[in-house]
């Protein structure tokens, strides 16, 4: 057994036990009431999911087992000589709740090396399809024609106590990621760059490997480890982390779980806002025949999306009431190393821009960039500037945390998901409108 499943089994008996007394002996505490709004508006707010995984603080943001984004990039180990740490790492945080040693996280890179292999039938797949599909619709496809590799799937069937769920979740979890890397890198080259795939090189770590695969130059694997890191987890409320656990909590496999999260994922007010934010800023830069907007012209691009009915893509959010710390990082990584680019420019002055305007706009809760507002600059700045495919990194990313995620709700025995709905007339009557 791999040091992280050994350390996982170690640590799930403990979490069953704290589980099993809240359930059994605190089980009719309230911890929260529901608004009609909320049946209406999202849910928003509502407290009624849990992970241990990560916990999204409104003004602070994201920490991932409590630890801040700037912590997890100083105390989690780098490759030799690299500025940003290995991802291997974060999953094995994410997944144990421990800062990993050199030696652990060795152990999750030869993991990760002994099931990378991706099968053919994928790779049939993926050039079947008509080259100009959206590269989230192949990165899905992917990841669902692979569900019949299950290891869940095949133990199930032979007849699997409860109580072992999470281990083959677990296994599949651990194939699908060392797969994600090749498969995304593929549907780049092959739809964007003349068909020319790189193959894998075992030798490299996760980040370092996807940037190889792409193609890309030092310190495009800064980047990448960078960008996974940033996109894995946001707590369990969000629409592709509460998808895979909605969807795994049927015991349908981490295959499908993972694939219909991918698909809440591609929807503009989710994953694929970072794809839009680039569409948005090109949009500026031709209507400005490719130069720069003055702060004024800005002004008014920002007012005329807004009087047209349409979002400021990248600002805005359900929970963050500040800037988010993932455009932060990201930000600092771009005063580093592209403080000259002329669309991080532009990011920097939509940044002095949209907060008063939003504010006066009066609409949005938070007129604060989220990490969407900043992650495409970054792979333009590298080259990658086909930025419908952005979100299929946005998904190898957050595919750490959701099938972190999932190993843990087998382990603790999670429920499936199905909430009580009531009708439009039920509710008048509530709220005393009807008899
Ligand atoms: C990785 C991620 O998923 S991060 C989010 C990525 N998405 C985006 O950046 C898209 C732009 N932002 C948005 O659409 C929203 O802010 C969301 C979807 C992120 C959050 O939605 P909500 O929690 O409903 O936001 P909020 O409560 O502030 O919305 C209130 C009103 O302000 C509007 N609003 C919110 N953000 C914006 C924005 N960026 N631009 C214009 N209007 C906005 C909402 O559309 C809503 O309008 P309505 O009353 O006419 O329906
Ligand atoms: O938390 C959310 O609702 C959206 C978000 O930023 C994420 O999923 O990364």
């Amino acid at each position: 057994m791999s040091k992280l499943k050994q350390k996982l089994a170690e640590k799930i008996p403990s979490y069953r036990e704290r589980v099993t007394k809240l359930m059994k002996e605190y089980g009719d505490v309230v911890v929260d009431q529901v608004h009609i709004r909320q049946f209406y508006g999202g849910m928003r707010g509502l407290k009624c999911l849990t992970t241990d995984i990560s916990y999204l603080d409104p003004n602070e943001g994201i920490r991932f087992r409590g630890y801040t984004i700037p912590e997890v990039l100083e105390k989690l180990p780098k490759p030799k000589g690299a500025e940003m740490p290995y991802v291997e790492g974060h999953f094995f945080l994410l997944l144990t709740g421990e800062i990993p040693t050199q030696e652990d996280i060795q152990d999750v890179v030869d993991e990760f090396k002994a099931r990378n292999r991706v099968p053919h039938y994928v790779y049939d797949l993926l050039r079947e399809m008509p080259r100009d599909t959206h590269p989230m619709t192949m990165f899905s496809a992917a990841i669902l024609a692979m569900q019949r590799e299950s290891v869940f799937v095949k133990r199930y069937n032979e007849g699997l106590s409860k109580m072992d769920y999470w281990d083959p979740y677990y296994e599949d979890a651990l194939n699908l990621l060392a797969k994600l890397p090749e498969i995304a890198a593929y549907i780049y080259r092959m739809k964007y760059k003349a068909d020319t795939p790189i193959a894998s090189n075992p030798e490299l770590d996760f980040g370092a490997n996807f940037a190889h695969m792409m193609g890309i130059d030092h310190p495009y694997d800064e980047v990448a480890r960078l960008y996974f890191i940033l996109h894995s987890d946001h707590e369990s409320g969000n629409v592709s982390a509460h998808t895979t656990h909605l969807v795994a909590s049927a015991l349908s496999d981490p295959y499908y779980a993972l694939s219909a999260g991918m698909n809440g994922l591609a929807g503009p007010l989710h994953g694929l806002a970072n794809q839009e934010v680039l569409r948005w800023i090109q949009h500026v830069m031709d209507k400005m025949g490719g130069k720069l907007p003055s702060k004024e012209e800005l002004k008014k691009f920002v007012w005329d999306t807004l009087n047209s009915g349409q979002v400021i893509p990248g600002y805005g959010h359900a929970v963050l009431r500040k800037t988010d710390p993932r455009y932060t990082a990201q930000r600092e990584f771009a005063l580093k190393h592209l403080p000259d680019d002329e669309i991080f420019q532009l990011v920097s002055m939509l940044y002095e821009v949209v907060p008063p305007i939003l504010m006066e706009h009066g609409k949005a809760k938070n007129p604060w960039p989220n990490v969407d507002a900043h992650s495409g600059v970054i792979q333009w700045h590298y080259g990658v500037r086909e930025y419908d495919f952005y979100t299929v990194m946005f998904g190898v990313g957050r595919a750490i945390g959701v099938l972190s995620n999932i190993v843990w709700d087998r382990a603790v025995g999670q429920a499936i998901e199905r909430p009580k709905s009531l009708t439009t007339d039920m509710l008048e009557k509530v709220a005393g409108i009807k008899k």
